[in-house]
């Protein structure tokens, strides 16, 4: 977003200061600012984490309470619904999930252009999301593993099935063409998915205006053990999707569990003041940006319902293929046994291969130290390593390209996409990789009158993003991999060195 769309962002400012938003703890019960930022906050761009985003405007304290949103100010199903020709079309329609239902409620107010109460909000919008329900049959290639396309498949599917499912609700309520369509069906889910904060009196969220330009930050180990115990207290910030309404913490397995501990406590809904808060979770200097985690996600859920992914991402995993026997022998829930990111197995993983790999007639006697991560014998911590090692390699060489192919394409994209000169980038296009010529061919790229230069429009533009997301997304997991190949080869090459002959498993 570019620095005057900043500029008309006053408007919305001022009435968001209006309704009683605001980020002074002193002026909270005025509603004649003419900004609701300027004390603790400021709205600004931040390039490489996450564009529009909010910052701080003066030094801020670890637990500052930095802006408040009034209940009356968030868009919520129940508030939508005091309309009374929507809430009499949607209760014919019960059948509709809420989300669903959420979803009809957002186009309608689309609907109403500057007659919706929300306008100077819903105009500020995003027009577009990056999320995997958006990507083309090319861009969902590009991801390259399996898992990956079957999850942008499934998303793919969900938005269409859905959409038809309200079509007649939004016939029903004589919604505007372009409001009908497919497209607008998945920008108005993306918006849900992406921006939606969570409440307790409604599972699908609400939307918050000022509340929702807090860009995310992962959980990761700066977490203590006093903030876990917290923030199960108290409810989360944005929508955590990995812990939706479908999973109770009851039955979570354990590693999932352990992220359900670790949200910390950056907003929530307090009922005491009637409003959304938002506190700074970390101490920040001014000009630096404020950060909210939505949640702990993987890279490849933060692509399914935000749109974006992290560099550097604690929370990012590999599910690496076990034989059935390996899954049967022992109690872990398959979710807990993967390869981390930094390339390490997870304890559980680790615990499953060395169980399986103890010989069948000892397992009973023996299983228990492969719970515990007590000693066993180098052999079989050998055999363990050996064969992670082995199947990282497998998964390696049966994708496409290499961690080098794709770290060059990815300097090929952002060329594309940086491209001044349209000659150059047809020039460059036809010398490139056979996937960014493939990218030329799938793409709509505008050919001028002449037939000789290439235009990036921008829609193309958007789509090059999307590619782009997906390289980058095979390439982190392929350094997942690799960097798991390193760590087992290390420790197998520290046994031959040393000659020992028991081991510490963890
Ligand atoms: C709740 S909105 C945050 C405000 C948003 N940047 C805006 O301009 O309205 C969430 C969206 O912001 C973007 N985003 C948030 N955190 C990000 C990050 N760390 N890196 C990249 N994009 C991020 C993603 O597009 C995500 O879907």
């Amino acid at each position: 977003m570019e620095e005057e769309e900043l500029e008309t962002l006053e408007g919305f400012l001022e009435w968001a200061a209006a309704l009683g938003i605001s980020d002074s703890i002193q002026d909270f019960q005025s509603r004649k600012r003419k900004s609701c930022l300027g004390n603790s906050l400021a709205v600004s761009i931040f390039p490489d984490a996450g564009g529009r985003g909010l910052g701080a405007a003066r030094d801020l304290r670890k637990g500052e309470l930095v802006l408040r949103v009034p209940k009356s100010a968030l868009l919520t199903r129940d508030s939508i619904l005091k309309d009374v020709i929507l809430s009499s079309a949607v209760n014919g329609h019960l059948y509709l999930s809420p989300t669903q239902i959420m979803t009809v409620c957002l186009l309608y107010e689309m609907g109403k252009g500057k007659n919706s109460f929300w306008y100077p909000y819903l105009k500020h919008l995003p027009r577009s999301y990056e999320i995997l329900a958006t990507f083309s049959e090319f861009e969902k290639q590009a991801l390259q593993v399996d898992d990956a396309i079957w999850t942008t498949e499934k998303a793919i599917s969900k938005a269409e099935s859905e959409w038809k499912r309200a079509n007649l609700l939004m016939q029903e309520l004589k919604l505007k063409s372009r409001l009908l369509s497919l497209r607008a069906w998945i920008w108005a889910s993306a918006t849900i998915s992406s921006r939606t904060l969570h409440i307790p009196w409604d599972d699908v969220g609400c939307l918050c205006p000022v509340g929702d330009l807090f860009n995310y930050a992962a959980p990761g180990e700066e977490s203590n053990g006093i903030e876990n115990v917290e923030s199960l207290m108290h409810s989360s910030s944005l929508q955590d999707h990995s812990l939706s309404t479908e999973h109770s913490t009851d039955n979570l397995p354990v590693e999932r569990y352990d992220a359900h501990i670790q949200r910390l406590t950056d907003g929530r809904f307090d009922e005491d003041f009637g409003a959304y808060c938002f506190y700074a979770r970390n101490k920040y200097k001014k000009g630096e940006q404020v950060l909210l985690i939505y949640g702990t996600y993987t890279n490849l859920e933060l692509l399914e319902h935000y749109g974006f992914l992290l560099k550097e991402n604690p929370n990012d995993k590999v599910f690496i293929p076990l034989e059935p026997s390996m899954y049967s022998s022992n109690s872990w829930p398959k979710e807990s046994m993967y390869i981390h990111q930094d390339g390490k197995p997870s304890f559980a993983l680790l615990s499953a291969l060395r169980l399986w790999a103890i010989p069948q007639g000892q397992r009973r006697s023996m299983g228990h130290l492969a719970y515990s991560g007590s000693q066993l014998s180098v052999e079989n911590e050998i055999s363990v390593l050996k064969w992670i090692s082995q199947n990282c390699h497998v998964i390696l060489n049966n994708l496409p390209t290499t961690v080098e192919g794709d770290s060059m394409l990815l300097c090929t994209i952002d060329k594309i996409l940086n491209f001044r000169n349209p000659k150059e980038l047809g020039e460059m296009l036809c010398r490139s990789e056979s996937e960014a010529c493939a990218f030329l061919e799938a793409s709509s790229l505008q050919k001028k009158e002449n037939g000789a230069e290439l235009l990036l429009c921008s829609k193309t533009k958007r789509s090059a993003e999307r590619w782009k997301l997906a390289v980058d997304w095979r390439l982190r997991y392929k350094k997942i991999l690799t960097d798991c190949i390193s760590h087992c080869t290390e420790i197998i090459n520290s046994f031959s060195s040393q000659n020992v002959s028991t081991v510490r498993t963890q």
